[in-house]
């Protein structure tokens, strides 16, 4: 069978990389977290004196951009894709409260934007991917032949960014949490460069009241739909 382009975009904790990591595992496509790419990056500026008492030292950042080397590799334990920074595990410090606080200013950078949108196109481009993110359908992929735009309320996706923090055993409060998921909305939704917006074409699902599984046979259908058509 042909094999196709799928993008997943939508606000933050909503349930993109669940239902993308799933459905790419069932129909033997690659998956790629394009968060994880910009969480990355803000992990490096982290680690290496990008972030000072002045704000973000771009210029810095600038220059060392086209050296952060990002990569995945499948964790036969999860099952899922580990991200990979400069040849390092990186997949658990990126899910920090500490990245997640900082990392839409980086995501809204430019430069960064150009670097990380070349690697995805890259990855993209023999097809069969599902790349979840922002601006996938409407910047990275926008002939993808199948596109969604996934929404839930702010609570209802702070509630379950709590849920798996607490289950990780990391202490982060609802308030912070629900905090952070409306500040990087507002951030992702205003930057100049390819702001986070529902593609024309792509089909919006509201999964507030949905199930992990319910969103998940939705998809499925979706899919299916596109390849018979
Ligand atoms: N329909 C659902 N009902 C309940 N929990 C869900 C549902 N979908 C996803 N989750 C849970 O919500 C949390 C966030 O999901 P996920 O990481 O897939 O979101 P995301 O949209 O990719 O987030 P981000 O953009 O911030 O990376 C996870 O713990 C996941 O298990
Ligand atoms: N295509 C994308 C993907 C992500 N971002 C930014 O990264 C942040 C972290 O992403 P998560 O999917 O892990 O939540 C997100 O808040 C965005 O600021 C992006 O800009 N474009």
């Amino acid at each position: 069978m042909k094999k196709i382009t799928i993008a997943i975009d939508g606000f933050s904790s909503c349930g993109k990389s669940t239902m993308a990591k799933d459905l790419a595992r069932e129909i033997g496509y690659i998956y790629i977290d394009s968060g994880a790419m910009y969480r990355a990056v803000t992990l490096y500026s982290m680690e290496n004196g990008i972030f000072t008492a002045e704000g973000i030292d771009t210029e810095k950042l600038k220059k060392q951009i086209n050296s952060i080397r990002i990569s995945f590799q499948l964790n036969p334990e999860t099952g899922r894709p580990d991200t990979y920074l400069n040849g390092i595990n990186v997949e658990k410090k990126i899910r920090t409260m500490e990245v997640s606080s900082r990392v839409s200013p980086i995501a809204a950078l430019d430069f960064v934007r150009e670097a990380m949108v070349a690697q995805q196109q890259e990855m993209g481009k023999a097809k069969g991917i599902v790349m979840d993110g922002r601006d996938i359908g409407t910047t990275v992929f926008p002939d993808a032949e199948l596109k969604i735009f996934v929404t839930a309320s702010p609570e209802i996706r702070a509630q379950r960014r709590y849920d798996e923090l607490k289950a990780k055993g990391e202490e982060a409060g609802f308030d912070e949490i629900l905090e952070n998921v409306k500040q990087r909305d507002y951030i992702d939704q205003n930057r100049e460069v390819s702001p986070l917006r529902k593609a024309d074409d792509a089909l919006l699902l509201d999964n507030s009241h949905m199930t992990i599984s319910q969103q998940k046979e939705w998809l499925a259908e979706q899919f299916e739909k596109v390849c018979k058509s």
